[in-house]
């Protein structure tokens, strides 16, 4: 990677994921790993998508209600990992996260499936399921309705903010080359690491 051509890491950081992104095969090319620290002092990781960047945020969305909306909100301090197979790169963004805007949640649930909008709207993600043939029922009954759904006001996002971003190019031999990114004062320390 070349220092020079993009002194701010969220550029290289969305120039490696269009590259990606333009050639991989990947469905969900924006999936990456959320890494949250549990109530319960465990660490707790699990897929998301990256929905946007705006500089200098990334913003991911989601329950507010569920497992990773109460760690966000108890512990802000969050980890996105991504691994891009057809480009041989892998990139750990540690930041602060807070919740988006009410406005921006309407805007990224707007631009959600109408499934995934009912979706959303019925169930409350990572609770015990009660009856899971009723919200099945429920499910089929929306999707037939065809009627506008409404974002539930626990259904947001956060926008994540990066301290350190470390930009990785796997390399078979392991030889990889390993550039990370601190936030300082002054702007961003740049250093390289071993492999
Ligand atoms: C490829 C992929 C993308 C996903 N994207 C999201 C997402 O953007 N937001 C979300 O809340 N869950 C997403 N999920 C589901 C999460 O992995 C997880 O099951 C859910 O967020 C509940 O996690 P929690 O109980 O830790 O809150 C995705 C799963 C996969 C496999």
């Amino acid at each position: 990677m070349n220092k020079q051509e993009y002194p701010e890491p969220i550029d290289t950081f969305a120039h490696w994921l269009q590259e990606y992104v333009s050639i991989t095969k990947n469905n969900y090319p924006s999936a990456c790993v959320l890494s949250t620290q549990g109530l319960d002092g465990f660490p707790n990781a699990r897929n998301v998508s990256l929905k946007s960047i705006e500089k200098p945020y990334l913003i991911i969305t989601g329950s507010t209600l569920s497992r990773k909306g109460k760690e966000i909100d108890a512990h802000p301090k969050v980890a996105l990992t991504f691994w891009w197979e057809e480009t041989k790169r892998q990139v750990r963004i540690q930041g602060t996260a807070s919740v988006i805007s009410e406005e921006d949640a309407l805007f990224f649930f707007n631009d959600r499936s109408y499934e995934s909008q009912i979706v959303s709207t019925i169930s409350t993600q990572g609770a015990p399921a009660k009856d899971l043939e009723l919200l099945r029922v429920r499910f089929r009954e929306s999707v037939k309705r065809q009627q506008p759904i409404n974002k539930p006001a626990h259904w947001s996002g956060w926008k994540i903010k990066p301290y350190r971003i470390e930009f990785l190019e796997f390399n078979a031999s392991r030889f990889h080359n390993r550039v990370l990114y601190t936030q300082s004062e002054e702007g961003w320390d740049i250093i390289q690491l071993e492999p």
